[in-house]
């Protein structure tokens, strides 16, 4: 894929860093806040996604010399442009692990930096991480909905462009096993896989010899796509023909594929024959438009499926097309600073913040996180973010931190993670959450809180700014 560089953001934040610049304010320290408002597709929880992606590219996050051109005839101050030319992050960030389970309106990352650092890398962090993040939970759901199959991401010719570069490694971490994007499977180390097209069968003048060909090539990684012409008259008797074929010659048909009409109704006629002819062995792969649901419908059916190749539904997060991640100031030029909203829930949290997972003694999970100011101790109760009247209050509980150093000095902190400890993590973590929190209808709603000394910080300051 072609190198991110640091013009890969919005031309605002270029207008406002030549400002701080010009003031000389730009090197005010600051602390930025990034989260999200509202889980997407109904879910009870977010995955994480995109981090180690996001650590890559500002580590090496500089303007090239054309880049600095292009702004100069934008008509930038030279003084700026000059000082575009060493620009780098040399920030520090914390953040919750790739892969954890996140939930709306607590801090998910948050960057410590000069105030024109952080400002230009916003629109980089928002793009890598609300999509990736986006897409792992889709693929999550989809996981849930289908927790012993084999799932295969489809969806490269669907997704936004080269969109599908990180919906392939964002699908990988929320739980499909392989996908048919190679470059993605290149660059990332996801297992690969491949079938055949309608166009490979139609090419032929009739479709064993399409069939024949393919096996002959391919004898142990063989897939027949059987609904070309007639699924049950035509694909069917062809594929158990070539099946025998291949049996005779010491190798085993993989799979068929079915690709449209009823797939429930399909999958279990084909598994009957099959059977009925000693190929027990030969799996039963479908797509076709599916996404969580159409799968939990399929299973209720007892549908025959081993394998589901999804597409359009997990790259584009249908129905949900974005998350609405934000990156809000929250310290600077060493004061809390806070964006007030009419609608109370939109205000931020000042203040550099920790966020804790709250867990019994037995350390399970108590469905809660809570918010606090970054060095506080002492932390017994938890408000409602927006309901003054509302706290809970724990006892002998074990508070996880889920803020930490992923970058300090612009320098990735720790070792670089591999895609299949993400993964792995992710699994782990899912694992943990009750039950309740994962149905597809009404899930259960994981509590998020505020300490009561971020409470009060936050009220102080409204009371001043309303003034
Ligand atoms: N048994 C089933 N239960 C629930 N949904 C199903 C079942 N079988 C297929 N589907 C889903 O129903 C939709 C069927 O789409 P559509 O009406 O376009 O049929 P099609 O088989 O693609 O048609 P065509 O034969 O023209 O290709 C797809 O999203 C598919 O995944
Ligand atoms: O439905 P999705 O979830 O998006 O999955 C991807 C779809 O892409 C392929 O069809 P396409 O018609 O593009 O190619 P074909 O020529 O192989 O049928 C494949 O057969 C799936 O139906
Ligand atoms: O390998 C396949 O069967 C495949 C790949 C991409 C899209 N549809 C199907």
């Amino acid at each position: 894929m072609q190198k991110i560089t640091a013009s890969y953001t919005d031309f605002y934040q270029l207008t406002m860093a030549q400002v701080y610049f010009l003031n000389q304010n730009h090197e005010d320290q600051s602390v930025f806040d990034y989260f999200f408002r509202k889980l997407p597709f109904h879910s009870g929880y977010a995955i994480f996604s995109g981090l180690e992606v996001l650590i890559d590219i500002l580590e090496d996050f500089k303007f090239t010399p054309e880049e600095l051109q292009f702004l100069e005839k934008q008509g930038f101050h030279k003084d700026f442009i000059n000082y575009l030319s060493d620009f780098q992050f040399n920030g520090e960030i914390k953040s919750v692990q790739e892969g954890d389970l996140i939930f709306p309106t607590r801090p998910v990352l948050q960057v410590k930096a000069t105030i024109i650092e952080a400002q230009i890398i916003e629109t980089l962090v928002l793009n890598i991480l609300n999509f990736q993040t986006l897409i792992a939970t889709k693929a999550s759901r989809i996981r849930l909905a289908a927790p012993h199959d084999t799932l295969i991401d489809f969806g490269m010719r669907r997704a936004q462009a080269t969109g599908a570069y990180y919906a392939s490694r964002a699908a990988y971490i929320g739980g499909f096993d392989a996908t048919s994007n190679v470059k993605a499977a290149t660059d990332f180390g996801i297992p690969v896989s491949g079938t055949m097209a309608h166009a490979f069968i139609q090419s032929y003048e009739n479709e064993l010899d399409a069939f024949r060909d393919f096996a002959e090539v391919h004898p142990d990684n063989c897939v027949l796509l059987i609904d070309t012409y007639d699924t049950l008259r035509s694909g069917l008797p062809n594929a158990i023909k070539i099946a025998k074929e291949l049996e005779a010659k010491g190798h085993k048909l993989k799979a068929i594929r079915l690709d449209s009409g009823d797939l429930s109704y399909l999958s279990k006629r084909c598994r009957k024959m099959l059977d009925q002819e000693g190929l027990s062995y030969v799996k039963i792969a479908a797509s076709n438009q599916l996404d969580e649901h159409v799968i939990k419908s399929l299973k209720d059916q007892n549908a025959s499926i081993d394998v589901y190749g999804v597409g359009t539904n997990l790259v584009i997060g249908n129905p949900d097309a974005a998350l609405d991640g934000v990156y809000k100031l929250a310290f600077a030029d060493g004061k809390p600073r806070i964006k007030l909203s009419e609608n109370v829930a939109k205000s931020t949290l000042p203040s550099e913040k920790q966020v804790y997972r709250i867990r019994n003694q037995k350390n399970e999970m108590l469905g809660a996180d809570i918010i606090t100011q970054v060095d506080e101790t002492n932390i017994e109760k938890m408000h409602h973010p927006f309901d003054l009247t509302k706290s809970t209050t724990y006892h002998s509980h074990i508070l996880e931190p889920l803020l930490k150093t992923v970058m300090k000095d612009g320098k990735r902190y720790e070792k670089k993670k591999s895609l299949a400890k993400i993964k792995a993590y992710a699994a782990e973590r899912l694992n943990e959450l009750p039950e309740e929190y994962k149905r597809f209808s009404n899930p259960h709603i994981y509590k998020i809180g505020v300490s009561t000394e971020l409470l009060e910080t936050r009220e102080k300051l409204r009371e001043t700014l309303k003034k």
